[in-house]
């Protein structure tokens, strides 16, 4: 019994393989193709492990790339299932205004920060900052409610914005500096404030509205990049997409339900 976890987004396909849909499952595999790449899976990483008795997954690039992992998955014999953001689920409740219309790697993400929050004990507000394609920075308060979350651009649709609606600025990427002297620096560290600024202003909201002093999680492909630069205390957790897979599949597939 082996479970594959599955996170599509507008960059990168990451996969990871479990030895049970369980909370406390074992990683025994994992990898990373950018989405030009997906034919590839089947016929490499994929044909290298064991059959998964289950799938699950997240997808916000849109269906014509939904299908085409849905083609390499037909490698096995298992059916996959898909997160759609709910008004509940796995302890977390959605505040959107639709549910549904809610990017499922910001749900299942959250679900994962949620999770975590509880195994230690924690009942705190807490701040989740997923830098991939696009940013997102969500508000979940101490009773697991997801009370809203702002979107913005990464890093690289901000730059590539700049040059595309400007004449002058077509420049590597910098360095992040506190009085950027250069061009290059300027675009690096703008960016870079634009992201950490935003999510100061969403712990300071989250702080004001609770009365608490929110816990703030980032994770997403370019989270190391933010890392250094943040100005508020944050923990940096990498595989949170698949923590929240896991839980969801824990309660989907699993015999005893968590929290
Ligand atoms: N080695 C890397 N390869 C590709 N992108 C990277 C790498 N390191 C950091 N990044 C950044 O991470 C982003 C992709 O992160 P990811 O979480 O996979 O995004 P998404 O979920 O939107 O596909 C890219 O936009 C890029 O800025
Ligand atoms: C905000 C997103 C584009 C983030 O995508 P990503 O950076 O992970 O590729 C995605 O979660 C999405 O398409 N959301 C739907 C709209 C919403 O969440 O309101
Ligand atoms: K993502």
């Amino acid at each position: 019994m082996s479970f594959l976890a599955i996170d599509v987004g507008n960059t990168r396909l990451k996969w990871a393989l479990y030895d049970k849909p369980a909370v406390d499952a074992r990683l025994l595999a994992h990898g990373v193709q950018f989405l030009e790449n997906i034919e590839t899976l089947a016929e490499g990483d994929w044909s290298r492990i064991a059959a998964p008795t289950q799938v699950l997954g997240c997808v916000v690039a849109g269906e014509a790339v939904k299908r085409r992992v849905i083609e390499q998955l037909e490698l096995w014999d298992v059916t996959p299932q898909w997160v759609v953001s709910s008004a509940a689920e796995a302890g977390l409740v959605n505040g959107y205004d639709h549910p549904s219309r809610l990017g499922s790697d910001r749900w299942v993400a959250m679900i994962g920060a949620r999770q975590r929050l509880i195994a230690r004990g924690q009942r705190s507000p807490c701040v989740l900052v997923m830098v991939g394609t696009a940013v997102t920075v969500e508000a979940i308060d101490a009773d697991g409610r997801f009370l809203g979350g702002i979107i913005l651009p990464g890093h690289g649709i901000m730059l590539r914005a700049l040059e595309s609606g400007t004449a002058g600025l077509h420049v590597p990427t910098g360095e992040v500096r506190d009085f950027p002297t250069n061009t290059s620096d300027a675009l690096t560290s703008g960016g870079t404030f634009a992201i950490a600024g935003a999510v100061q202003r969403m712990v300071d909201n989250l702080r004001h509205h609770s009365g608490q002093e929110p816990t703030c999680i980032m994770t997403g492909g370019a989270g190391w990049k933010m890392a250094p630069s943040m100005t508020v205390k944050s923990e940096l957790v990498e595989s949170l997409i698949f923590d929240g897979l896991l839980a969801i599949a824990h309660h989907r597939f699993g015999a005893v339900p968590v929290a």
